[in-house]
């Protein structure tokens, strides 16, 4: 006998008359641009074993013998550069994104963000929609392309809060969208408005994401191929005669080797080769942040200019455009059917 699930009639309320959550992750940022607010920063983020994966017996010793007695005056500098009136840019825009959603969406869910280093965190804000009510919550990892390092750890993280919970609300999580379209339309709309507004017309457009060590391709992690696929699918919409499209991976850290070709070689190979005019777009990163601000709008700029090239734009993110926040609601909504 094959098995009938149980027809419920039309009108069937829902099962649980709580209300709905939604909560906006992306990965954190220190609370302040200074080097102790660095520090406790990245003693959190480089000791998650998601991030670094070498024995914690190995690498604590490193970490806090030398990394963390160096690295944060430097990156706390970096932060100044970019520091806004709100505070960190990643934290300011990923607050309008959910600012911007909870008009959206309305009444019927509470929309909420947290950073999966630093503040607020991805526990207190569980907790708060908890107690506000919400039975059930959409965990949104603002990650188009999963990684171990990103996506996976903000699971960690919510698991964490749901151990500890007698009474444990549902969650639901984002998947990885890089080949959604509605992340394709956003990037499409956005970066060909930002193209077509240029005082140049670039003849190399970068698209340049995030890094990671090699040895996480090699072991499984899906990151790379999901580069790749967006750059591709990206590619094949905004791609314009005369302009080039070439991808790379930034922000390399530590002696490992890390996924190439690599943004700032890259840079300064097309200048040697003769580009003049080189537009970078950041597409795996959902915010403006340190990354896209001054790795690359400041000192790419400046490594481009200093090789020979003529003219450098760094493409702004979708952050909480009307493209780009299309994109969050309809990727929420997908995931929330059934819910609202
Ligand atoms: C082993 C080190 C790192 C891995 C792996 C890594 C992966 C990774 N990171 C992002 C997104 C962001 N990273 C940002 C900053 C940042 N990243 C690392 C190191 C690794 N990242 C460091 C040490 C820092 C801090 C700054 C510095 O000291 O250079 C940011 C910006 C944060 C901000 O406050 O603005 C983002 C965003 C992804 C997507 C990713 C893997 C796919
Ligand atoms: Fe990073
Ligand atoms: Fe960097």
């Amino acid at each position: 006998m094959t098995w009938q699930p149980q027809s419920l009639p039309a009108d069937h309320p829902p099962a649980n008359s709580g209300k709905v959550g939604v909560l906006l992750v992306n990965l954190g940022t220190p609370d302040a641009p200074d080097t102790k607010s660095v520090k406790r920063y990245l003693a959190e983020f480089l000791s998650d074993k998601r991030v670094v994966e070498i024995p914690q017996i190995a690498w604590q010793p490193i970490l806090r013998g030398i990394i963390l007695n160096t690295r944060p005056k430097k990156s706390a500098h970096a932060y100044q550069q970019v520091w806004s009136e709100d505070g960190s840019p990643l934290a300011a825009i990923t607050r309008r994104q959910a600012e911007a959603l909870q008009v959206r969406l309305g009444e019927q869910v509470l929309v909420d963000w947290a950073m999966r280093y630093g503040n607020p965190s991805i526990d207190n804000r569980l907790r708060a929609l908890k107690d506000a009510g919400c039975e059930r919550i959409l965990l949104a990892p603002l990650y188009p392309q999963y990684s171990g390092a990103t996506t996976a750890t903000v699971a960690d993280k919510a698991a964490d809060t749901l151990r500890d919970l007698r009474w444990q609300m549902t969650l639901r999580t984002l998947p990885p969208y890089h080949d959604h379209p509605a992340y394709l339309d956003a990037l499409e709309a956005d970066l060909t408005h930002q193209l077509d507004a240029l005082p140049f017309a670039p003849e190399v457009l970068m698209l340049s994401f995030h890094g990671m060590p090699q040895r996480t391709l090699e072991l499984g992690d899906p990151y790379h191929c999901h580069c790749h696929k967006t750059a591709r699918l990206l590619g094949e919409r905004i791609g314009r005669d005369g302009m080039r499209i070439v991808t790379t991976f930034q922000s390399r850290f530590g002696p490992a080797k890390w996924l190439e070709p690599a943004t700032d070689t890259t840079i300064d190979e097309l200048a040697a080769q003769g580009t003049k005019r080189l537009a970078v777009a950041m597409p795996g990163f959902s915010a403006d942040c340190l990354e896209t601000l001054e790795e690359i709008a400041i000192q790419g700029k400046e490594q481009f200019l200093d090789a020979g090239g003529s003219d450098f734009a760094a493409l702004t993110c979708l952050n909480d455009s009307a493209p780009g926040m299309d994109m969050v609601e309809a990727l929420a909504r997908q995931e929330l059917s059934g819910w609202i």
